[in-house]
């Protein structure tokens, strides 16, 4: 496969939970080498798109369409808020998500390294601080090298160290041709790493393309000046997709 056949493919994707409307239209293609991230204020969708891409919800509307290899894991996805079942080591609980996909405890423990995690090996579970189990997340994302790897606000609540590793450790799965579709709002880590940028406002998409040719279509010099640019309305207020008020 070339890297111009998306990897994944959504076109027209509706979704709504009950009455509630909250993606509409959305095409978007997600290709192998390089990273796609999906940025966009609060509450406009990025979620529940990333939730639909990585096959966890069905959309009301549209289709979503793998094109890659069958694989023992096709796609990996980091949720938004991970947990892991209590009781277990950090070693432990990623050597069981290797043996689901047939990898060993080598694999494990190079995943554990690979987000500088590999020191707390023989931690609880329960006993990591939010970063870390948002590390041990990302390891197991990877494990079993999935095609795509889908990673929900990777850097949140990291400190700024840690957010600019599990940026370069995106580049790096890329640079691998792993195809990898994360949300972010930091739009500086986002501009230095993405090559696509999909932005979403109330549901839709406002802005594609990669960062250097959305900040020449808007005549701006920052990613930050095209999303003040893009997105409509207050940036200080959260927009509450199906309230009327
Ligand atoms: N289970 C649910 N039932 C009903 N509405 C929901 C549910 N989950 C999310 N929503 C609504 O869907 C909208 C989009 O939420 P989503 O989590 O996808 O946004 P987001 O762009 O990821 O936001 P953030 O940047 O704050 O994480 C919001 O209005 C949210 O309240």
């Amino acid at each position: 496969m070339t890297t111009d056949t998306p990897l994944l493919e959504a076109s027209n994707v509706d979704f709504a939970y009950g009455d509630v409307s909250i993606l509409r239209d959305v095409s978007v293609s997600i290709r192998a080498g390089e990273v796609t991230a999906l940025i966009g204020p609060n509450g406009t969708g990025k979620t529940t798109l990333l939730r639909a891409l990585a096959g966890l919800q069905v959309p009301t509307a549209g289709s979503i369409t793998y094109h890659g290899p069958e694989t023992a894991r096709e796609i990996g996805y980091l949720p938004q808020h991970p947990e892991f079942r209590p009781g277990f080591t950090v070693l432990e609980t990623l050597r069981f998500y290797a043996s689901l996909v047939g990898r060993g405890d080598d694999d494990a423990m190079a995943r554990l390294e690979s987000v500088g995690l590999a020191d707390a090996a023989t931690r609880q579970v329960e006993a990591l601080s939010g970063g870390m189990t948002r590390l041990v997340g990302i390891a197991q994302a990877t494990i079993g090298d999935p095609p795509l790897v889908v990673l929900d606000e990777p850097a949140s609540g990291l400190d700024p160290g840690m957010s600019k590793h599990v940026f370069a450790v995106a580049s790096e799965l890329a640079a691998t041709g792993t195809a990898v579709l994360l949300s972010s709002h930091d739009l500086e880590l986002v501009e230095r790493t993405a090559g696509e940028v999909v932005m979403l406002d109330r549901g839709t998409v406002v802005e594609r393309g990669s960062p250097t040719s959305i900040r020449n279509r808007l005549g701006v010099d920052s990613l930050q000046a095209v999303y003040e640019a893009s997105i409509a309305g207050d940036l200080s207020s959260v927009r509450v997709q199906g309230e009327t008020a």
